[in-house]
């Protein structure tokens, strides 16, 4: 056959193994189901293109093997007549939609198209609603999807995965989820397939003729006239930018205001501040303890930071997510340990694209240190260590990393594991230009022991902290029975001094003595 001809004597080894791998996904499903019980859901897309050929070459491989014979297969065998269904929106781009027709009569699709008569089209055609009306006028056990690990709603889905609670139950089949930008040009260009019209036009991603225009990334100025033209969208070097010509659902909070593209410019009450989340199901357990946060508030604090939280959390996406997604917004910079690897219970970057809103996508740049790294052959097929959130990462390399960190706008993902290694990347931190961790007023310390108990010097320290709004007081003590350490911290020496004078000046000579913290 045609397409798994051109693949197979293409040179591309990282193209001939997605296919290989996508097809068995679909030689599968067709196993496991009665093939007048699976559909596919084609929109006239790029993926769902690529998804049309890769359901013909699994068909015909399919077919080939139950038939069991050697004789060659007719070319019916190269069509694939596979229940096809499309959600048809007024809001669709025509071109979109007369190449979906086109293609449905080129390949002899059974197409069953979900649109209704004219007076509920425009309220009614949601996928869900339509989901329902399919699966009770035919049953229909699964659905293959063009969907990629990119998309928002691919985060947790797997190539099997069952619709969603509340939606209609079906298994959606997605072939191509862990396929890149580039892994989906590489194959339209090399099967050499027809695809819609828009995307040589340099659109790179299309959704709605609300919310699509070409690529900015691939324009170029037409002189002598200056106007605009648009690159061929596989041109686009760059696949985590495919979304750029969509309207953005990711809006910057207010509270966010102060941050410019992840970097602090308005600083909160004369310091920056930090927040720090762990990832440690192990930690929560008591298994291990968390030895890193201390060591990074020692840092953070010795460059006049404030580390405003410190939380661990499990390994979860939803825990992350809700976590990322409160302190990203109220914090300069925040730093997230653990749940970063190829483990299934590694969700730390999966709870970071969703706490910002945006996809997981495959980073080939990313891709290519981590085999350099670990080796092709520790990386599996999914890559999964590649997958990191997409338009919103920034790979920070420094020569003393032998992997580079991970920055999500003002998230910061730390690979140490020991104190040792946080030292490193902490030092890399210091040094990058784009990471800010600016240099403010150190903090200063002054610690005073009293054998005063708590009850006696509470009410003087209550008025001392509306006094010195700009000092923090606390207090703290080895034990019961040892005496209580008062802290003075802040900015502004005199004003420190100042203060702890002022207590010890409210209780009887020698209530007070210097203590050192080590
Ligand atoms: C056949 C089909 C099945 C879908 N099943 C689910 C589902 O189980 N759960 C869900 O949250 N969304 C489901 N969706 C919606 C998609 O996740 C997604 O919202 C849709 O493809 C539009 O993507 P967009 O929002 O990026 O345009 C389904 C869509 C289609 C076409
Ligand atoms: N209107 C629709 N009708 C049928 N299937 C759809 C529709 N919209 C989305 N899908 C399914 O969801 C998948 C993912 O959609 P998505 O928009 O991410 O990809 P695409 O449209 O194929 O390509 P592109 O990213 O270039 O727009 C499609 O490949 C298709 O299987
Ligand atoms: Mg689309």
């Amino acid at each position: 056959m045609e397409i798994d001809r051109a693949v197979r004597e293409s040179v591309d080894r990282r193209l001939q193994t997605k296919y290989q791998n996508a097809v068995y996904v679909i030689q599968r499903a067709f196993s496991l189901y009665e093939f007048e019980q699976v559909a596919f859901s084609f929109n006239g897309g790029k993926d769902s293109t690529v998804l049309l050929h890769l359901l013909r070459a699994g068909y015909y491989l399919h077919q080939g093997k139950s038939e069991c014979s050697n004789q060659h297969l007719s070319d019916n065998a190269l069509k694939c007549p596979i229940r096809t269904i499309y959600f048809e929106s007024p809001c669709a781009f025509p071109e979109i939609n007369s190449f979906t027709y086109e293609t449905a009569r080129d390949f002899d699709f059974f197409l069953v198209l979900l649109s209704y008569d004219l007076q509920l089209e425009t309220i009614h055609s949601d996928f869900k609603s339509g989901l329902e009306a399919l699966l009770k006028k035919k049953p229909t056990k699964a659905i293959f999807l063009g969907t990629r690990i990119g998309d928002p709603n691919a985060v947790g889905q797997e190539q099997f995965s069952p619709s969603s609670i509340g939606w209609p139950p079906f298994m959606r089949v997605n072939p191509i989820l862990d396929w890149s930008y580039r892994d989906v040009w590489a194959f339209l260009l090399t099967s050499k397939v027809k695809y819609c019209s828009l995307y040589d036009q340099g659109y790179t991603s299309i959704g709605s003729i609300y919310d699509t225009v070409p690529n900015a990334l691939l324009s170029v100025a037409d002189s002598p006239s200056m106007k605009e033209n648009f690159k061929p969208a596989y041109m686009l070097a760059d696949g985590r930018l495919e979304r750029a010509g969509r309207n953005k659902k990711l809006v910057l909070k207010d509270d966010n205001a102060s941050l410019n593209n992840g970097v602090a410019s308005i600083p909160l009450n004369g310091s920056f501040r930090a927040s720090i989340i762990i990832v440690g199901d192990e930690i929560l357990f008591g298994i291990t303890e968390d030895m890193l946060s201390g060591t990074l508030c020692k840092k953070l604090h010795g460059i006049g930071w404030q580390t405003t939280r410190v939380a661990v959390v499990q390994n979860e996406i939803d825990s992350v997510a809700e976590e990322v997604e409160g302190r990203k917004a109220t914090n300069d910079m925040v730093f997230l340990f653990g749940g970063f690897g190829p483990m299934n219970s590694d969700v730390s970057l999966a709870g970071v694209a969703k706490a910002f809103g945006v996809r997981l996508a495959p980073d080939e740049e990313f891709e290519e240190y981590l085999r350099h790294l670990i080796g092709q052959h520790c990386i599996g097929d999914r890559n999964e260590m590649a997958l990191l959130p997409e338009g919103i990462t920034e790979l920070l390399h420094h020569k003393k990393l032998p992997l580079p960190l991970i920055k999500c706008q003002n998230v910061v993902i730390l690979s140490a594991t020991n104190i040792c290694e946080l030292e490193t990347q902490w030092e890399c931190l210091l040094e990058l230009p784009s990471v800010p961790l600016v240099q403010s007023t150190p903090f200063t310390s002054k610690y005073l022991s009293t054998t005063l108990s708590d009850v006696e010097i509470a009410q003087t320290i209550s008025k001392l902290c509306l006094e010195f709004s700009d000092i923090y007081m606390g207090c703290h003590r080895k034990s019961r029975v040892t005496p209580s350490i008062i802290s003075f911290v802040g900015k502004d020496k005199s004003r420190l001094e100042l203060a702890a004078q002022r207590l010890s000046s409210s209780f009887p000579d020698g209530s007070f003595y210097e203590h050192r913290c080590d």
